[in-house]
């Protein structure tokens, strides 16, 4: 397939534990196509997050490979990989993780700082990511005087503002409660949509999984199943 932007090949991940080793993945072979709204589903421990660590090149795969927009992972030096994550990868969090001290504003355009922009266009880009997530109103305030359903909206925009190629979403509703997450769910199918950003989820959260096109179920570290997903609502 030519529009394959991730590759993981045989990927095995293994951590020291005491006097060995825990492996929390074991021969896992997918790939993810441009444009796919994919999930990572199954119970806690199975390895969603550890998979997902791989993808953002905040990890190295212990055996196997995983090529991520034509480049192994294993094979970047940090500087390379913080490069990767910089321009062409957005993560949002279950714990939103914004700077508390600065604004909506400030959280979002953070993201551009690394990247060589005038200030001019940092404005513009800020203000688009704002109006996709519908919190133009908000760039003033700091997180502690929002929502969590908003604070998770300005994650989604700090991630998005970058227009990276990839977004990954750890368990990004695990704090929201129905009305918010269905929210932030339309707002990432939308961008999915409208920009053909990839994303990948890790979840165990229905609400999430009704919004998926393709689910990758996860059981021990090993995929037990991989599904094409006809929506069944869009709420
Ligand atoms: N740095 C580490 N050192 C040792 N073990 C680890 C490390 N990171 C993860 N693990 C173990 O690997 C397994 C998979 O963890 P992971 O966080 O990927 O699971 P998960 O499916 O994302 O779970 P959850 O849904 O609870 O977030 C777990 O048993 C975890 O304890």
């Amino acid at each position: 397939m030519d529009n394959q932007i991730i590759q993981l090949e045989h990927l095995t991940k293994r951590f020291p534990v005491g006097n060995g080793f825990f492996t929390a993945l074991t021969d896992i072979t997918l790939s993810f196509g441009k444009g796919e709204f994919a999930g990572l589903v199954g119970p806690s421990g199975s390895g969603k997050t550890t998979l997902l660590n791989i993808i953002g090149s905040l990890d190295v795969p212990s055996e196997g490979k995983a090529t991520v927009l034509g480049r192994s992972i294993a094979e970047l030096s940090q500087k390379q990989a913080a490069n990767m994550r910089n321009h062409h990868i957005g993560f949002i969090f279950q714990t939103y993780n914004l700077l508390p001290v600065y604004t909506v504003y400030e959280n979002v355009e953070f993201a551009l700082l690394l990247q060589n922009i005038s200030a001019e266009e940092r404005r513009k880009a800020v203000m688009q990511a704002l109006e996709w997530v519908g919190l133009t109103d908000k760039e003033k305030s700091k997180p502690s005087m929002l929502s969590g359903g908003e604070c998770q909206r300005v994650a989604i925009a700090r991630s998005m503002v970058k227009r990276p190629k990839i977004v990954l979403a750890d368990e990004p509703t695990a704090n929201l409660d129905s009305k918010n997450s269905h929210h932030i769910l339309q707002t990432m199918q939308k961008l999915n949509e409208e920009l053909g950003v990839t994303f990948i989820f890790s979840t165990h959260d229905e609400k999430v999984m009704q919004y998926l096109k393709r689910q990758i179920s996860l059981a021990d570290g090993k995929v037990v199943a991989d599904e094409q997903v006809e929506l069944v609502s869009s709420q």
